[in-house]
């Protein structure tokens, strides 16, 4: 196994001064970190990363009952090539979830993002995957608020400080990932950054995730136990750029092994508005304001920066679900400073 190639935080290491200052030192310089001592035993992932196994085992047909394309809330199973990330497609499958909730009727949206909102799809000849997940669910969110309050204290403010964008349902959204090998290396998910506050990845023992660091692609070697989490660009708008997104991306596992990883992304609720943190002036002077990507505006109203990566992402659910007149008025309202056609040429001609 190769050595570790980012900071290693331990989450009971953050109750001392010391240990916030290289959570803030890892978050600013790296946006990645592996956490340790987090509550999640290895046993326990282990345990969720056979269960991944499993479902990605069983029969494509049952799969595909429960494909996205049945689902306007962006929920589901997505087979191999129908996720792009920079435009290319992806070599992995999947299985999203978020929080269970009751879709809106038609004519309660008011914005586009507002369909995000409704039920899981979950498969009926597993019947063990739905408590199973919502469990890890409850578990990563913890460990992600927790987190998140800790990062607000090394950044200087209060510990709460986050917490009223929280509300009662911050958006939570996971992944059971398969990367199946390939012949020769291809993009398992190529380079983005995360729209959310933070992210947890669960790995298993095979490489492939990478971290931009200046010009170079960093691996994130596996380290058993440990969780990698990577900051989002709702914290990178909260500290006006002084925590980094970053650019991250997985690379096809080759010669017969598979790769396999469980990703958590937590946001804010998705009405909310992400704040900009007042920090401290020593802070204040390194933080030299968010990237300004044309092709990737950050966006500081939460559920539009959220609905923006599933459009991107899922192109043809984007094209079943938000095609219509009602949706095509509210997103070119929504969008305006998109790249429209990166998002869906139809909806917004
Ligand atoms: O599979 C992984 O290790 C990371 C996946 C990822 O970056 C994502 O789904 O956003
Ligand atoms: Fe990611």
């Amino acid at each position: 196994m190769n050595a570790a190639t980012l900071p290693i935080i331990s989450m009971t290491s953050l109750e001392s001064a010391a240990g916030l200052a290289a959570l803030r030192e890892a978050a600013s310089e790296v946006g990645f970190f592996y956490l340790t001592d987090h509550g999640l035993s290895e046993a326990a992932q282990q345990r969720y990363l056979a269960l991944t196994r499993t479902f990605f085992q069983l029969p494509t047909a049952v799969k595909q009952t429960i494909d996205m394309i049945h689902s306007p809330h962006f929920r589901g199973y997505n087979a191999l090539g129908s996720e792009m990330t920079a435009g290319r497609l992806d070599a992995r499958e999947q299985f999203d979830w978020m929080n269970e909730e009751l879709a809106l009727a038609p004519d309660q949206l008011r914005s586009p993002w507002q369909k995000l909102i409704g039920p899981n799809l979950w498969p009926s000849a597993m019947p063990s995957l739905k408590p199973a997940l919502t469990q890890l669910q409850q578990t990563m969110s913890h460990i992600t608020v927790n987190l998140l309050q800790k990062l607000c204290l090394a950044l200087g403010v209060t510990s709460n400080a986050l917490d009223h964008t929280l509300g009662s349902q911050p958006y939570t959204h996971a992944k059971l990932i398969r990367y199946p090998a390939q012949q020769a290396q291809q993009q398992g998910v190529g380079a983005h950054k995360d729209p959310g506050y933070l992210t947890l990845v669960l790995q298993d023992a095979q490489s492939g995730l990478k971290v931009e660091r200046g010009n170079e692609w960093v691996n994130v070697a596996p380290i058993p136990g440990a969780l990698v989490v990577n900051i989002g660009e709702l914290l990178e708008l909260a500290s006006n750029g002084f925590l980094k997104a970053t650019n991250h991306k997985v690379e096809s596992p080759t010669g017969g092994i598979e790769r396999y990883s469980i990703a958590f992304f937590m946001a804010a609720q998705l009405s909310a508005t992400v704040p900009v943190l007042p920090l401290p002036s020593h802070l204040k002077a390194r933080a030299l304001g968010p990237s300004t990507d044309p092709n990737n505006p950050l966006l500081t109203d939460v559920g539009n920066n959220v609905l923006k990566g599933r459009l991107r992402s899922h192109p043809q659910v984007t094209r079943k679900h938000y095609c219509d007149d009602q949706l095509r008025h509210l997103l070119a309202k929504s969008f305006a400073h998109l790249p429209t056609n990166e998002i869906c040429n139809e909806c917004l001609a």
